[in-house]
């Protein structure tokens, strides 16, 4: 089973050396090295450079590169790509993606078929998500929740139910195209326990990850992204239970109280599969 975690997702601000720096150190599975919101208009030229040092020296080991940069509809976008094309990011990222169209365009200024992710935090891009996941050069979503609460004019809440239709929305289309889907920011990065609640949130509604913005917010988002030892215990037991009964020609199984059906034991092999995953790192 090839699979591989994406629990903690940290965007840098692509000017920062210090940042850049820190990164190497910080036990993260993807990096999102930023051209875009976290670079001011006057440095991001200078950023491309910066950035471009940074991954020439390398040393970000097994975390996933991603490059975001500039809409390809502003003056950076088409430069950014022309700079970091051949950089040794893993992936490019594209901001306020709204159509399959968008991320064509980004194929063809890249033309040597990087995997591309999208931002999905406009409106348009919510209602088009299932063609842009279908595009055959994406592999990832990432929420834009802060974009998306500005587009919506939705205040932020903690169980944030003005979101849930568009989140719900870039998971189906995710989960539809074999997409990863990695859920937005959260702004205080300060408060442990807030975090560690909408984590918890994304992770039930089924997100592979979260996007970070500070170092501190690591820990937290690590842990709740990953199977904890009750969940490794019972994928253990229920594939167990599992293949005694089908050994014995019978389909279903009962581990605590609850039917075990080969579906289940599909989940459970993945969830042993992603331990085995992260243990590996
Ligand atoms: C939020 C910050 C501006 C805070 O920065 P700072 O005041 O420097 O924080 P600290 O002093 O607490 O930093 C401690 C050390 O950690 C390093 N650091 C800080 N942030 C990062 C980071 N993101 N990655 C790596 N390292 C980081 C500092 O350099 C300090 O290191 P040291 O000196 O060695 O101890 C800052 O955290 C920040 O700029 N964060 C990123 C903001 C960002 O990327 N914004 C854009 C993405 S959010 C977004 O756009 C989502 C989406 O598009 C949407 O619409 O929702
Ligand atoms: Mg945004």
């Amino acid at each position: 089973m090839d699979i591989r975690p994406y629990r903690s997702v940290l965007y840098i601000p692509g000017s920062k050396e210090r940042a850049l720096d820190k990164a190497r150190e910080l036990p993260v599975d993807a990096i999102i090295f930023d051209l875009e919101d976290a670079v001011t208009p006057d440095a991001k030229v200078e950023a491309r450079a910066t950035l471009a040092q940074a991954l020439a020296v390398g040393g970000y080991g097994a975390r996933v590169k991603i490059i975001r940069i500039n809409g390809l509809d502003t003056e950076w976008g088409a430069g950014d790509v022309e700079a970091l094309r051949d950089a040794g990011a893993d992936v490019f990222l594209l901001p306020k993606v709204n159509s399959a169209a968008d991320v064509q365009a980004l194929s063809d200024l890249l033309g040597n078929g990087t995997p591309i992710w999208a931002m999905m935090e406009t409106p348009l891009g919510i209602l088009n998500a299932a063609e842009i996941a279908a595009h055959p050069q994406l592999t990832g979503f990432v929420a834009g929740t802060n974009d998306l609460a500005k587009e919506l004019n939705c205040r932020y809440r903690a169980d944030r139910l003005p979101m849930q239709m568009a989140l719900q929305t870039i998971l189906m289309a995710a989960r539809a195209h074999g997409v990863i889907a990695i859920d937005g920011v959260y702004n205080q990065f300060k408060d442990d326990d807030g975090l560690r609640a909408e984590c918890e949130q994304g992770r039930d509604m089924g997100f592979d990850g979260k996007t970070l913005i500070h170092p501190a917010q690591v820990d937290v988002t690590n842990t709740a992204f990953a199977p904890s030892e009750a969940e490794i215990d019972l994928a253990r037991r229920q594939i167990a239970a599992y293949e005694e009964v089908e050994a014995s020609g019978q389909g279903v199984a009962v581990v605590d109280g609850k039917i075990v059906e080969n579906l289940h034991v599909e989940t459970a092999k993945k969830i042993l599969a992603m331990a085995s995953a992260i243990s590996s790192l």
